[in-house]
């Protein structure tokens, strides 16, 4: 099945509102460029369904390496606590370091304050010559994407990748035509804010996240008085 041919249907909700057919085919494609995705996230935890999108969008789009940035200080979720930043960052190294695709980012924790995906992008651009940067968001995270900062400037360095996301819509609505691609990905309704839940409640989060991550929560004591 070529990548025009995939099905577009529903696996959990419709993938529409789009001025194109979801799919990697509006994607820029220059030969002889690296092709680098780009992960960002709390990953307070990182769970599977992270680690599915990021896995799908390398296969379908043909990416070379897809690397996972945690972010240091996520200011759109300032109400509520967030987990150190190194837990958050080993959690993230954990659950990637068997796949020698995937890598781990400290950029947006080292760079302080803030976390803004503009600086992500310039760092990344400036770290990585002769490189396309693909940004893979969820269909919640995608929604809110003109809430961000500089985010006329964001499509001027990266191509968007949006992924549905069970109980989210996905739709570039708003979105610069060509910037974005949507793609479906095999729907986990897993979130960092029920694994965190079930952690407090004592109810397991083992298969919801990687084993290593299990561990590790538990090592730490992380999630428990919430
Ligand atoms: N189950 C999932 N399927 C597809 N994309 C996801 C899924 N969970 C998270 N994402 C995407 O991964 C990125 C990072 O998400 P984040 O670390 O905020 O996880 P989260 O589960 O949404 O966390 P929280 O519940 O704490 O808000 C975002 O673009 C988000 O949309
Ligand atoms: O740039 C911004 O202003 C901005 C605002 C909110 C979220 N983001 C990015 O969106 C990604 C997912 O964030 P979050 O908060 O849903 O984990 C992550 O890379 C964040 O840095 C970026």
């Amino acid at each position: 099945m070529g990548e025009q041919d995939m099905p577009t249907g529903p696996v959990n909700g419709p993938v529409s509102g789009t001025r194109h057919r979801p799919g990697p085919g509006n994607a820029p494609s220059r030969p002889g460029r690296r092709r680098l995705g780009v992960m960002g996230g709390t990953f307070d935890p990182i769970h599977h369904g992270h680690l599915v999108a990021a896995s799908e969008v390398a296969s379908r789009f043909h990416l070379d390496e897809v690397v996972f940035v945690p972010t240091g200080q996520p200011w759109q979720k300032s109400h509520r606590a967030v987990s150190a930043a190194e837990d958050r960052y080993l959690m993230t190294v954990v659950a990637t370091v068997e796949n020698p695709q995937f890598s781990v980012s400290r950029i947006d924790i080292d760079r302080g304050g803030p976390t803004y995906t503009v600086d992500t992008l310039r760092d990344l651009a400036a770290l990585n010559p002769d490189t396309d940067l693909f940004f893979i968001t969820g269909a919640d995270a995608l929604a809110q994407i003109l809430t961000w900062r500089d985010s006329e400037e964001l499509f001027s360095l990266a191509h968007f990748i949006g992924v549905t996301r069970p109980g989210h819509h996905l739709t570039d609505a708003g979105l610069p035509e060509g910037g974005v691609s949507l793609i479906e990905v095999p729907a986990l309704a897993i979130s960092s804010t029920d694994c965190r839940a079930r952690v407090a409640k004592g109810d397991p989060v083992w298969y919801l996240v990687p084993d290593g991550v299990v561990r590790y929560i538990d090592k730490r004591q992380l999630y428990r008085g919430e």
